[in-house]
């Protein structure tokens, strides 16, 4: 449960024991993110709450929660849900033409507009907004390998620059969200996340947010607000597409429980069918396959020494597909969620959306947002993938098809 991953200059362990999973998510003092991740993401988003540690960390995650506060994601639902109905427009319109299209490029275009929408109140096609997009593409294709030769050969800590293209992406991105960033602070009497974050003060000193600051986390908002959640989506309806019989069974809970209008924030938290075929595709299709960590200093994991400098990778994929954890792994049952079969589950083996004092603090934002997003257009559409068949899972920034998806869609009459 606690194994080396091949021989390199420095050791690289992957973590399978949910015991050990929870101490080291837990100890973020001991285990900080791990140096080459932050590397990776650091021109793109600063020194965001995402790559920190320390008592940086603790400060900037104090003063970004309330921006996720329950209250505050209940206030965003109506952003979320004007760019659903917007999306459904396009919908209506592909399945009048019979036109094919991309499901991953479509859902991170839907999830960036939820994203730009609820942050800054501003929906995807404002030009700054559309820029941030089209070049955060840019920087998600090429940033999303491992350069292996520097994971094998060089010491922990080694400093290391991105290629020029991706440091101009990054450069761009940080432009734009100044210029978005800049133009929401010019307007007053807006109740969105930025406010929230603008509002926000440190409880020592009382300082607010630096301008820059404010990009890193509005920055690392967007990254993690939309790339993960587009990729949890884009599983979703590639397994619709080719599970008729859920379909039906989540078809009956909308219309039983939702009825024709639309469907409202209270709805999305009356729909167990809808959640619990969510959490399956969390843990078949974790959007973030690792969870990458570091020993900051010589230490003991399950009996074994580890240097200073180890690399420690929790995968989320392994551990939600492990024989020893799971009853059937492999098999798609949102119903293994249901309470009276809670005990078939192993404590601290499901964590989508890790654990610890880090866990994700837009999960219950990503669990409204794709909740009514799911019984939307599960209600409106009927979905077609064309080569079903060759649809593989691969590992980039988020887990994403190999190969993009390309899919037909049907409105239901
Ligand atoms: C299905 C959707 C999502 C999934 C599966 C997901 C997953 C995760 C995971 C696994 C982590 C922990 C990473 C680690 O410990 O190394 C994380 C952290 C984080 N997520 Fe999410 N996330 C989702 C949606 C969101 C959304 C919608 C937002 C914001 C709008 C968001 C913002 C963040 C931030 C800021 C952190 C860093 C928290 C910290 O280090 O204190 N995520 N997410």
């Amino acid at each position: 449960m606690v194994t080396p991953l091949g021989s390199s200059r420095r050791g690289i362990l992957l973590i399978n024991d949910p015991v050990w999973v929870s101490k080291i998510l837990t100890d973020h003092d001991l285990f900080p993110k791990n140096d080459l991740f932050v590397e990776a993401l650091e021109d793109l988003v600063g020194n965001s709450m995402f790559v920190t540690s320390g008592d940086t960390w603790r400060r900037q995650r104090k003063m970004v929660d309330p921006a996720f506060s329950h209250m505050r994601i209940n206030r965003a639902f109506d952003f979320m849900a004007a760019a659903v109905h917007d999306f459904e427009t396009r919908l209506r319109a592909l399945s009048a033409s019979g036109d094919t299209f991309s499901l991953d490029a479509a859902m991170s275009h839907l999830t960036a507009d939820v994203i730009t929408r609820t942050i800054f109140s501003v929906p995807l096609e404002g030009e700054a907004s559309q820029q941030v997009f089209d070049d955060f593409m840019r920087f998600e294709r090429q940033v999303g390998s491992i350069d292996i030769k520097r994971l094998l050969l060089d010491k922990p800590w080694s400093p290391t620059t991105q290629p020029q293209p991706v440091r101009d992406a990054c450069a761009r991105i940080r432009q734009h969200l100044g210029t978005m960033l800049d133009t929401r602070m010019a307007t007053e009497g807006l109740d969105d996340i930025a406010g929230a974050v603008l509002d926000a003060r440190d409880t020592d000193t009382g300082q607010p947010f630096t301008r820059e600051e404010l990009i890193d986390q509005l920055g690392v908002f967007f990254l993690a607000g939309h790339e993960t959640t587009a990729s949890s989506l884009t599983w979703a309806f590639y397994i619709l597409s080719v599970r008729p019989d859920v379909v039906a069974r989540m078809r009956e809970e909308v219309e039983r429980v939702v009825g024709d209008g639309p469907v409202l924030l209270e709805h999305t938290k009356r729909l167990p069918y809808v959640r619990n075929f969510f959490r399956e595709v969390l843990r078949l299709y974790p959007p973030i396959t690792f969870l990458p960590r570091v020993a900051a200093r010589d230490t003991e994991i399950a009996g074994r020494r580890v240097k200073r400098g180890t690399m420690l990778m929790i995968a989320p994929w392994s551990m939600h597909r492990h024989q020893k954890m799971w009853v059937n792994p492999d098999r798609f049952d949102p119903d293994r969620f249901l309470p009276e079969r809670e005990h078939e589950m192993t404590p601290g083996a499901y964590i989508p959306f890790g654990a610890g004092p880090r866990i994700c603090v837009g999960a219950a934002f990503a669990t409204i947002e794709t909740a009514l997003i799911l019984a939307t257009l599960v209600r409106g559409f009927d979905f077609t993938t064309l080569d079903a068949e060759s649809v593989r899972p691969f590992a980039r920034l988020t887990t994403r098809p190999a190969v993009e998806i390309e899919m037909r869609v049907a409105e239901v009459r």
